[in-house]
C-alpha cells in the first residue's frame, strides 16, 4: 500500500512518523514496566495539522451510557434537537450510572465507520485510520509492544469537552479481537492537571497509580486488560482533551486501504 499525501488544509502533509524515535529503548520500558509514553510521535508538521483538523474540522457525536447502562450516540443536530427537559433527564441517568459504576459520556468521531460507509468522504481523520492500519504504524507498535501477531488498529477520534468521563474499566473485549494494547495519541496542547481529564491506572479499586495528563503529540501505550478510567473535565476547563485512541489487536482487518 503507498502512503497518500496528507492534506487536510491544501497543504501537503504526509503521514508518517518521527524517525528519531529509539524504539529499542522504548520497547524496554513497556516490556519493564506494561506501559511507555513517547514524546514527538510525529513530525511537528503532521502533529499540527492533525490539531486543526480535530480542532476545527470534525463533526463530533456524542456517545454515553444511558440509566440503563445502554450506549446511546448522537449525531450533532440530534444532540441540539433534543428538548431541554429531555436531556436534562439524560444526564440526570448519566450520573446515577457513573455513581454506581461503568459509565462515560464523552465525543467521538467514528473514523473506521465513516469510512467503511463513504460518509464524510475525503476526511483528513480516514487517511489518518489507514495509516493506522499500514505498516509503518503496525510495525511501529508491534516492536514497541513485543507482539509481531498484531494486524489491526480499531481507532477512534475522541473530545472529551467538559463534563465528559469515562469511569474506570480494563479494556477487554472478549476473545475474538484478542486486544494486545490501547494507544491515546494526544493533541491537547497547555492543559492544566486542575481541569481533570488525567488517563489514570488504578490497582484494584483503591490506589491510584499513575495519572497521564494530557498532552500534544504524544503517545501512551498500555497493556491490557488494565484498570483505568479518563477522569471527569472540569466544567470550567479551557480547552477540549483531543486524542486518536485505539487498540492493536488480532481482528479482522476492515479498514479499506
Ligand atoms: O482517552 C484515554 O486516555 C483513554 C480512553 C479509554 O480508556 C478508552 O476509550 O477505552
Ligand atoms: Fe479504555
Amino acid at each position: 500500500m503507498t502512503q497518500q499525501a496528507w492534506k487536510p488544509d491544501g497543504g501537503g502533509n504526509v503521514l508518517r512518523l518521527n524517525p528519531a524515535l529509539d524504539r529499542k529503548a522504548l520497547a524496554e520500558a513497556f516490556a519493564r514496566d506494561g506501559f511507555v509514553q513517547i514524546e514527538n510521535l510525529f513530525p511537528d508538521d503532521v502533529a499540527n495539522a492533525m490539531e486543526a483538523v480535530l480542532a476545527n474540522r470534525t463533526p463530533w457525536r456524542t456517545i454515553f451510557t444511558d440509566n440503563n447502562g445502554q450506549v446511546r450516540k448522537y449525531r450533532p443536530h440530534e444532540m441540539a434537537a433534543l428538548p431541554v427537559q429531555q436531556s436534562q433527564q439524560l444526564q440526570q441517568g448519566i450520573f446515577r450510572k457513573a455513581r454506581e459504576g461503568f459509565a462515560f459520556l464523552y465525543h467521538y468521531y467514528p473514523m473506521i465507520e465513516t469510512l467503511q460507509t463513504g460518509e464524510d468522504a475525503g476526511h483528513p481523520l480516514h487517511q489518518m485510520v489507514q495509516f493506522l492500519n499500514m505498516s509503518e504504524w503496525l510495525d511501529f507498535g508491534r516492536e514497541i509492544i513485543g507482539c509481531d501477531t498484531v494486524n489491526r488498529s480499531d481507532a477512534q477520534a475522541t473530545l472529551y469537552a467538559p463534563g465528559d468521563f469515562l469511569t474506570r474499566h480494563d479494556d477487554s473485549y472478549g476473545d475474538v479481537v484478542d486486544r494486545r494494547a490501547a494507544f491515546v495519541i494526544g493533541f491537547t496542547r497547555e492543559w492544566k492537571s486542575d481541569w481533570g481529564g488525567q488517563l489514570v491506572f488504578y490497582d484494584g479499586d483503591a490506589v491510584i497509580e499513575r495519572a497521564f495528563q494530557p498532552r500534544f503529540n504524544v503517545v501512551t501505550f498500555f497493556k491490557v486488560p488494565r484498570w483505568h478510567a479518563v477522569t471527569y473535565v472540569a466544567p470550567f476547563a479551557g480547552a477540549g482533551r483531543y486524542s486518536i485512541t485505539g487498540w492493536l489487536d488480532h481482528g479482522r482487518v476492515d479498514v479499506p486501504g
